[in-house]
């Protein structure tokens, strides 16, 4: 019996244009990743008798249908591994926040299974399998701040500055589906160019609907946009203010009523994930 505990980070999309839809109904995307030093913990075990099992269940979610256990099955069926795991969450990331915690579990779990069941996957081939499950989930797997196309599985590392950010998850659960879906979303967004962006910024095509939909963002956007430049992540929920440093992110926190759910937090370009792997081979 082998165990392994990892972190599961979370992201932010820095921008997030629409620039059409395909066939099958999921979206062209542009998109800018940048991991942050916040994260679940989930905790592997190996098992000889080939079942999976989560030891901690989410309330009203069935076991299979979590993204951890659909990626540890996913995996076993790909490599016919004879072994099974159990998995632990500890969850501190907010659900159906739009900062991808459901993906990033489930890039951990591949990650960290591929290492107990030594079934040698390159991270290629970890991130088409998850990208079966979740257009989020190869950026988890990668682990690098990215400019993402097609539906967000093209990546191309970039570095961005290592800025802090002030995250607030507004009282409401978004689906992601429902926004995808909504008929006044506009989806004609013009492609932009890594330099465009850097010069001068760029919007989420998300923002205003979630923002009319949800008056509780709404209410908490007006809030934080008077303290610093405010933007949503992926669908929403969560709404994040971007800070040079961490004394003006400290600065602004206190400003902000004590009933919002708040996290400070740092953009990494290397997820923790990945920092964690990687202190992991530097010591064998
Ligand atoms: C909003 C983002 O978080 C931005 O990074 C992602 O695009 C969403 O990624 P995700 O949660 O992993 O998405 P999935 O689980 O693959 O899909 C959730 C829902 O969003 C829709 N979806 C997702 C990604 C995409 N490029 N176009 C879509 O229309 C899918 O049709 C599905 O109904
Ligand atoms: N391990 C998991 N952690 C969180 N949610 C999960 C998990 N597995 C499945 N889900 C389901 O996925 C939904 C969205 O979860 P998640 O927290 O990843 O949302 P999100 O941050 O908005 O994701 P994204 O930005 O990728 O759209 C949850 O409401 C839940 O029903």
């Amino acid at each position: 019996m082998q165990q392994l505990t990892l972190p599961a980070p979370a992201k932010l999309n820095l921008f997030l244009h629409i620039l059409g839809r395909r066939v099958d109904g999921y979206h062209q995307l542009q998109t800018l990743f940048q991991f942050l030093d916040l994260s679940d913990e989930v905790t592997i075990t190996t098992r000889d008798d080939g079942k999976l099992n989560l030891l901690t269940p989410f309330p009203g979610l069935a076991d299979s249908d979590n993204l951890a256990i659909k990626a540890a099955k996913i995996l076993q069926s790909a490599t016919n591994s004879s072994l099974g795991a159990d998995i632990s969450i500890k969850k501190c990331l907010p659900m159906g926040g739009g900062v991808g915690g459901g993906s990033s579990n489930a890039a951990t779990v591949l990650h960290g299974l591929n290492i107990l069941w030594q079934t040698h996957l390159s991270d290629t081939k970890l991130a088409e399998l998850g990208l079966k499950l979740g257009a989020d989930i190869p950026v988890f797997i990668h682990g690098h701040a990215a400019w993402a196309e097609g539906v967000g599985e093209q990546l191309t590392p970039i570095e961005l500055p290592e800025t802090w950010f002030i995250l607030v998850k507004p009282n409401c659960h978004i689906s992601t589906a429902k926004i995808f879906q909504h008929q006044d979303l506009t989806r004609d967004s013009d492609p932009i160019t890594v330099a465009a962006y850097l010069q001068r910024g760029a919007r989420n095509d998300c923002e205003a609907i979630v923002r009319k939909q949800y008056p509780e963002v709404d209410k908490v956007f007006k809030l934080l946009n008077n303290l610093a430049p405010t933007r949503l992540t992926g669908t929403g929920a969560c709404l994040f203010a971007t800070f040079a440093n961490r004394q003006s992110a400290e600065q602004a926190l206190k400003q902000l009523p004590d009933d919002l759910q708040t996290f400070l937090a740092r953009g990494c370009n290397q997820s923790m994930l990945h920092k964690h792997l990687q202190s992991r081979t530097n010591s064998i």
